[in-house]
């Protein structure tokens, strides 16, 4: 240990007061202004958290959610306005120890360590030392357990923390942000890559935790969690505080309509069907499998038809979808697009065939984040943007100029990198490249992770309008937002399709058959 470090925190055991907010504020965030040259990412905004209430912070992509969220970690300094916890000001940016004392946040993306074990990472930087000074891994490994123990995490402490799955990873944060002495905790979209048994564990602890005395901040998209597990909501927009309010009283189409500045628009299941009989299929499977992941998968998507693929996160749904458009190989049966079989494992045989697709993850297989809208738009269009392999840049202006508008991409121009765009748009630009060279078969894996509620609505319709134009569309979700407008859903369970259900379902009919019920039992 460098000589001014400090040794381990004990493990503060937790509070014993009731489930119910005392009242008091744990944070209060008032006049925060937070410039990024000219952008405003928060214009006098403000927000107050009681002690032991769980409140929901919620607005669309760019509201200025995650900038709030870094004031209040105090990893950003704001230009105007101030920070308090528990009546008292925030400590300065430097003093990072008094910073983990007040507040943690959970990210989405981890901030473990991989190669470290689970005991390594929560006393990291804060071993035991013997009188030898040399670490005791004996300690470290013994406080290891009291802690997971103390906050009932099941999970072994010298497990590498590379092995942890999604929730154990969750739970590991929570508690080491408990070890520093932290009772208020932001959970950043935490349900975003979980299932939802795993949701509900997590639910359920988010529970245990504030009988415990733990305030949470949890930051969805997903307003229907945001009534599950929370009583309080704030709503931004456009860098401002619209509304705080009891989320008991506060109707669904209200929180919308503040968090959009408009009345709210019901998406229906009643949308005729555009499934052209005649026409031969989008998409035919048959007897698809995969080793461990997938097997005997046998279903077709006609012409201008909708089929969801749904299922839990282990159910195979996205690799039947990924070894559709090509990203992975089945060792088994095969796949014909529009009529044509594309070489399996080859994304652009797969593209040559028609289909274009929405990735699982935009980040990393959507787009290339430091090249602009136009290049990544037109990414999968080559062909027509100039002869001999050259590439004409007006074309490929044009062409994208053309999605930018088509998809409503907010955006000053072509040439930004897509990095610059909140997670709706960028989303857009993924749609946008998928449906650059007018596909017979769109594919969507989660085309709605991360999105907002408005952008949500938008690709939505832009998925119903491109079926209408003929083009077969299945979509790989565990979204019932994304799946209401399917004409069927196909339901995976571990691996094999299990239950065809026809429009016009009811949520829980869908979730039992996603969770393995069997529904005519
Ligand atoms: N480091 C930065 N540099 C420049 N602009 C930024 C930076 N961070 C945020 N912004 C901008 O500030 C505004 C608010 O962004 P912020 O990320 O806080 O929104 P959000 O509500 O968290 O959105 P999302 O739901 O997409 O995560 C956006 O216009 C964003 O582009």
């Amino acid at each position: 240990m460098k000589d001014g470090e400090r040794t381990a925190n004990p493990v503060p055991a937790p509070a014993d007061h009731g489930r119910a907010s005392t009242g008091l504020p744990i944070v209060e965030a008032t006049g925060i202004v937070k410039r990024f040259g000219p952008t405003v990412a928060l214009n006098g905004a403000r927000i107050t958290i009681r002690a032991g209430e769980t409140h929901a912070l919620v607005g669309r992509n760019g509201a200025g959610k995650s900038t709030l969220v870094s004031v209040l970690t105090g990893l950003q300094s704001p230009d105007e306005g101030k920070v308090t916890f528990g009546g008292s000001p925030a400590p300065r940016l430097a003093d990072r120890d008094a910073w983990r004392q007040r507040v943690a946040c959970v990210y989405q993306k981890s901030t473990i360590i991989p190669t470290l074990t689970v005991a390594e990472n929560l006393f990291l930087n804060r071993h035991d030392h013997g009188p030898s000074r040399l670490i005791s891994w004996t300690g470290v490994r013994r406080r290891a357990q009291e802690l997971l123990s103390t906050w009932s995490v099941d999970v072994d402490p010298q497990t590498p923390a590379g092995d942890l799955n999604v929730e154990q990873r969750q739970f590991v944060e929570i508690a080491r942000a408990l070890s520093f002495g932290a009772r208020f905790i932001i959970l950043d979209e935490p349900t975003a890559q979980l299932d939802g048994a795993a949701i509900n564990r997590l639910f359920d602890r988010i529970r245990d935790l504030q009988r415990q005395g733990v305030t949470f901040l949890f930051i969805s998209h997903h307003l229907q969690e945001v009534y599950e597990i929370c009583d309080m909501v704030t709503v931004f927009r456009d860098a401002r505080h619209i509304v705080t309010a009891p989320v008991a009283g506060l109707p669904r189409t209200e929180l919308v309509a503040a968090m959009t500045g408009e009345a709210a628009a019901d998406r229906r299941q009643e949308r005729p069907s555009s499934l052209d009989r005649t026409a031969p299929p989008a998409l035919s499977v048959r007897t698809l499998g995969s080793d461990g992941a997938y097997g005997d998968v046998t279903f077709r998507v006609g012409a201008g038809e909708i089929v969801g693929l749904a299922g839990a996160a282990a159910s195979g749904r996205t690799e039947v979808a990924e070894t559709v458009v090509g990203l992975r190989a089945a060792t088994t049966g095969n796949v014909e697009i529009a009529g044509r079989r594309p070489r399996p494992g080859s994304v652009p045989a797969a593209l040559a065939a028609g289909a274009g697709f929405v990735p699982q993850d935009r980040h990393h297989q959507g787009f290339v984040p430091d090249m602009s809208i136009a290049d990544n738009a037109t990414l999968s269009v080559p062909k027509r943007l100039g002869r001999g392999g050259f590439l004409n840049r007006g074309r490929r202006d044009r062409l994208a100029e053309g999605m930018i508008r088509n998809l409503a991409i907010k955006t000053p121009g072509p040439e930004l990198p897509v990095s610059g765009l909140s997670g709706g748009n960028q989303q857009k630009v993924v749609m946008a490249r998928a449906l650059a060279d007018d596909p017979r078969l769109l594919v969507l894996i989660n085309p709605t992770a991360g999105v907002d509620v408005r952008s949500k609505e938008f690709l939505l319709g832009k998925v119903e309008e491109t079926a209408e134009s003929g083009t077969g569309v299945l979509i790989a979700s565990d979204e019932l937002d994304d799946l209401r407008m399917c004409d069927r859903v196909l339901v995976m369970f571990q691996g094999r399709v299990t239950n065809e259900i026809a429009r016009g379902w009811h949520d829980h009919d869908l979730v039992a058959a996603m969770e393995g019920m069997d529904l005519n039992a």
